[in-house]
């Protein structure tokens, strides 16, 4: 095989705390050849360059790391989107919309044209607002599009079940779904540890107030560690590279991640089947009655931001011809 056909790149868009932790994550467990990092803020971007291929001096230095441009960006396999404002400790994800919509607009004016085999993974927040508004942007097709979405909460909810259970957390089969956000919710129903349900493995432990106080930690993780130290950054540097992983080699992974869904009219995280393409094909899963009507009025509280942001985008004539490109 040709030196060429090996080469598989991954751009990261923004180099701040969680750019630069998932460029870092990537450079420790290499998945490809290249890592182009993209931000407007020069020195820093020089900065991160130089101080993470230090990282890469003394062991395989499978990956290399350097700066570009959105236009090279735009020719990458994968693309991560970090770039943006990210919440103050207090504020809500949602409050980032109107900064970050102008700058991912932007990016896409930026990084054109974008390769048709691009595949978009949305970080930034409010991340399922953003992927919804990326789909419109890129041009992509939709299964090309991502976000992160749930699997971070997810992760966050297989911890601390496992601490309670007293097994592994690879162990624990149980999803977040829905907004990467305050309307976010537990499938119970389908919770797992091995192929036990959650209702049997845990018994009499499983009562509406333990139920209630893993939802709050898994949805309360982000602000108190935000309070804390100012942002987050290696649960989502992990993440991503995982994700990254099981696009670049075609992995077939069930994940829950935000992706648009036809019949709620918006994205927002679901199981689906991750691979080269992207998403590959929605996993159905059975939710219990009081969990669809949780999924329901999530879509409902997302379409009306979206609607929001539609109005706000006509009345802005740079974002409206952004959109219009591909409408
Ligand atoms: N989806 C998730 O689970 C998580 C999402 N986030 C989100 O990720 C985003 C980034 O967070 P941090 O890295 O902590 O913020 P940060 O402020 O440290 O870095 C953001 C970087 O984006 C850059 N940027 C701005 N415009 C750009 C453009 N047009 N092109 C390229 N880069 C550009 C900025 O110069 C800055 O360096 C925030 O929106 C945050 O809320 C953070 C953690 C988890
Ligand atoms: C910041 C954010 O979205 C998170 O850590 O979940």
């Amino acid at each position: 095989m040709s030196e060429q056909r090996l080469k598989t790149s991954i751009a990261i868009l923004g180099c701040g705390e969680v750019g630069a932790t998932l460029a870092y994550t990537l450079l420790q467990n290499p998945i490809c050849s290249e890592v182009i990092l993209v931000d407007p803020k020069k020195e820093l971007l020089d900065a991160q360059v130089r101080d993470l291929g230090d990282a890469t001096y003394g062991g395989r230095a499978a990956t290399k790391i350097r700066a570009g441009t959105h236009q090279e960006a735009g020719q990458a396999d994968v693309v991560v989107i970090t770039a943006g404002a990210k919440q103050k400790p207090g504020e809500s994800r949602l409050s980032l919309l109107s900064r970050n919509l102008h700058i991912l607009s932007s990016i896409f004016t930026s990084m054109s044209p974008i390769s048709p085999h691009t595949i978009l993974l949305l970080v930034a927040n409010p991340v399922d607002i953003l992927t919804y508004f990326a789909r419109k942007l890129s041009g992509l097709p939709e299964s090309q599009v991502l976000g992160t979405g749930t699997s971070l909460d997810s992760a966050r909810l297989r911890g601390v079940l496992a601490q309670k259970a007293e097994v592994s957390p690879s162990s624990i089969d149980a999803y977040v779904l829905g907004e990467h956000g305050d309307s976010q919710f537990v499938a119970w129903s389908n919770a797992s540890i091995g192929s036990t349900p959650l209702r049997l493995a845990l018994s009499a432990k499983l009562s509406d107030e333990f139920k209630a106080d893993i939802e709050s930690h898994t949805r309360g993780a982000a602000g108190a560690i935000i309070a804390a130290k100012g942002c987050t950054a290696y649960g989502i540097g992990n993440v991503a590279a995982s994700i990254c992983k099981y696009i670049l080699f075609d992995s077939r992974t069930v994940r829950p991640l935000s992706f648009y869904q036809p019949e709620l009219g918006c994205c927002l995280s679901m199981p689906a089947v991750i691979g080269r393409k992207g998403i590959l094909r929605a996993m159905p899963i059975q939710l219990d009655e009081d969990e669809q009507k949780l999924l329901e009025d999530c879509a409902e509280g997302l379409r009306a931001v979206i609607e929001g942001a539609e109005k706000e985008l006509k009345a802005d004539d740079e974002l409206r011809h952004a959109l219009e490109k591909h409408a």
